[in-house]
């Protein structure tokens, strides 16, 4: 019975990389209970996982935690390359069809006309929005060339995916799990990829990359109508796009176009976001581009030292001070993506001509 009750605290225990239960990944090898003393063979996907640290916290208070329990006797070890092999092949079986077109995922790309305009700042503050509701969020930056997410969610250098097998599990900032191609490059090295190798890049971050079951996935993209916004309509034309613009004219034209190849490529442009709406860069800019893409203002962001700030220091500002206005507006999106569920509009119906 308590070896029972051992195992069901254990199920409890999730892989932090992973995010599922240790059990189900078959990670714990043995249990057995002999008195007030629970003896727990544990092993871990990879020689020195960086997780090791919370996983042995986490299985130490859940045995702990068992009635009639006193003491520990836990081995930590390695899986075998079979079991990880398994393992693999069991965490693929559930994640081939992740990002296809019958995904459960709400995917969202963010893009914009031109650089600079905040699109980052506002991509990596709403999937920490999105996290803080409680929903599994994965954010990709597909920024190659000026690849920032990490930064601004306090991601350092030494913040890199864990190989298992062939996959990579992506670290987690804020409660979003992050793939970025700024974790693959040394900082100093400039991206100067052409279109083949851009494309190969993207793909293997939607593939090999291990995001587990996602409510949302978000996608920030290189500012433009580039190799890399294509590339991500021909590997995921079921997403949706969000445009972002300035308030400048100037900026409205070129998000428009940013609007008119995503369509192109069958996607679903579903708004545009208006940031740092205030007059020093004009006004109209979110009206003009929606109207002409026929689509609504989902929001407008304003100017705000904090949001700067917080990018800058790597604390998102809507946790670090959510009543500001930006971030206040920047929850709002949130919570208006979130309540959009997986559009079906654009799927294609399960129909072949006769
Ligand atoms: N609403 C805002 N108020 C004040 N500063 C902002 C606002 N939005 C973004 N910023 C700041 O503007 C700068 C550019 O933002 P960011 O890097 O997110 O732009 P971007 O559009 O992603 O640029 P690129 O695509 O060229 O990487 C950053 O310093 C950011 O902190």
């Amino acid at each position: 019975m308590t070896a029972e009750a051992v195992r069901a605290a254990l199920g409890r225990v999730l892989d932090p990389e992973i995010r599922r239960p240790i059990t189900e990944l078959d990670m714990v090898r043995a249990v057995s209970v002999s008195g007030d003393v629970a003896t727990v063979e544990l092993v871990l996907t990879i020689v020195g996982c960086p997780a090791a640290d919370t996983i042995e916290r986490d299985v130490r208070a859940a045995v702990l935690g068992v009635a009639g329990i006193a003491t520990l006797d836990l081995t930590v070890g390695v899986m075998t390359v079979p079991e990880r092999e398994a393992l693999v092949a069991r965490l693929r079986g559930t994640r081939t069809t992740q990002f296809g077109p019958d995904t459960l995922t709400q995917i969202y790309a963010i893009t914009s006309g031109k650089g600079g305009v905040g699109k980052s700042t506002l991509t990596a503050n709403l999937a920490v929005a999105l996290a803080a509701r409680g929903l599994k969020v994965g954010l990709v930056d597909a920024d190659v060339f000026g690849f920032s997410i990490p930064g601004i969610l306090g991601l350092g250098p030494e913040a890199r995916p864990t190989k298992v097998g062939d996959l990579m599990m992506p670290p987690s900032a804020h409660g979003v799990a992050v793939i970025s191609i700024g974790m693959f490059v040394d900082a100093s090295t400039a991206v100067s990829w052409r279109g083949p190798l851009l494309h190969r890049t993207i793909q293997q971050f939607l593939t090999d990359v291990w995001f587990g079951d996602l409510d949302v996935l978000l996608l920030d993209l290189p500012p433009g109508t580039g190799d890399v916004a294509i590339s991500i309509g021909q590997l995921l034309p079921h997403a949706s796009v969000v445009v972002v613009t300035t308030p400048q004219p100037a900026a409205a034209d070129v998000a428009e176009r940013s609007g008119l190849v995503a369509r192109q490529t069958g996607q679903t442009v579903v708004g545009v976001v208006e940031n740092m709406t205030g007059e020093l860069f004009g006004s109209g800019g979110g009206d003009a581009v929606a109207a002409r893409l026929g689509v609504p203002v989902l929001a407008r962001i304003p100017l705000s030292v904090p949001l700067r700030e917080g990018g800058d220091a790597g604390a998102p500002v809507v946790l670090a001070a959510p009543t500001d206005p930006a971030a206040a507006a920047i929850l709002a999106l949130a919570d208006t993506l979130a309540a959009r569920g997986r559009d079906l509009t654009s799927r294609k119906l399960p129909l072949a001509p006769r």
